[in-house]
């Protein structure tokens, strides 16, 4: 892939790229599948087959886990649900990345956007260390630094709350007027608009419901076509501030 290709010689590049994690930089599906059904197995419950699954993952382990049992109907306390989070945990940081790869493009994208000194940071739903063990397992550590990586439990508040792409930006020392927020789901495009930033959504992602009918900004169904999107949206963004 060559991004320098589709963008303008004097393009403007934002400062700062803030990136959801699952089902926009990973496809993490296969292996949140395999820890959600070792979790289920020890409640003797089937498994859930991963293209259901998808639709599931967003809003963090708890809300997968509770998706998961509404799809037995076995609702659960709260005690219940620590519990049961604590066992999803431990299977899923020993099989973070036995599937789980970079969507096609991501690898190239990075690296052209951080040649170019944009900064970039992920703020994801997923807890916080376990997305510094996949980023890192994948080799995405070189373009994303640990401490730009916030995830569901980094802050008393997550995603669609607009705080949580905001502290991430500050982690950088980003621009927020010069930041994109590109993700997959309703809580990413909640959370871009309550920061106040323009969203890209992949129409590739997790969202049960399509990326189009999210009202992002704009909408790419490959990481080549990022470079000149993040221009766009970042132009007619600041022509109507
Ligand atoms: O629900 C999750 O674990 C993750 O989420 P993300 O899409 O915010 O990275
Ligand atoms: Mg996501």
């Amino acid at each position: 892939m060559s991004s320098c290709e589709i963008l303008p010689f004097s393009a403007t590049l934002p400062d700062t790229v803030i990136f959801d994690l699952d089902g926009t930089l990973v496809d993490s599906a296969p292996d949140l599948t395999g820890a959600l059904n070792a979790t289920l197995a020890t409640l003797s419950l089937a498994p859930i087959p991963e293209d259901e699954v998808r639709h599931m993952v967003g809003q963090g382990v708890r809300k997968l886990l509770e998706r998961g049992l509404e799809a037995h109907a076995r609702p659960m306390n709260s005690a219940g649900l620590d519990a049961l989070s604590a066992v999803f945990v431990d299977y899923y940081a020993a099989h973070v990345a036995d599937h789980s790869r970079p969507f096609p493009g991501v690898v190239a994208t990075l690296r052209w956007l951080s040649a170019r000194g944009v900064k970039l940071g992920v703020c994801t739903n997923k807890p916080e260390a376990l997305a510094r063990q996949l980023i890192a397992a994948l080799d995405l550590g070189q373009f994303i630094p640990p401490l730009a990586i916030l995830g569901g439990d980094s802050l008393t508040v997550k995603k669609p709350d607009g705080r949580h792409i905001i502290a991430t930006v500050e982690a950088l020392g980003g621009d927020l007027d010069r930041t994109v927020m590109v993700g997959d789901s309703a809580a990413d495009s909640n959370a871009g608009r309550d920061a106040g930033i323009p969203v890209i959504l992949v129409s590739f992602g997790y969202t049960p419901i399509p990326a189009r009918e999210l009202d992002p900004e704009a909408v790419i169904d490959h990481f080549n076509e990022l470079p000149a999107t993040l221009t766009r949206v970042l132009d007619r963004h600041r022509a109507r501030a």
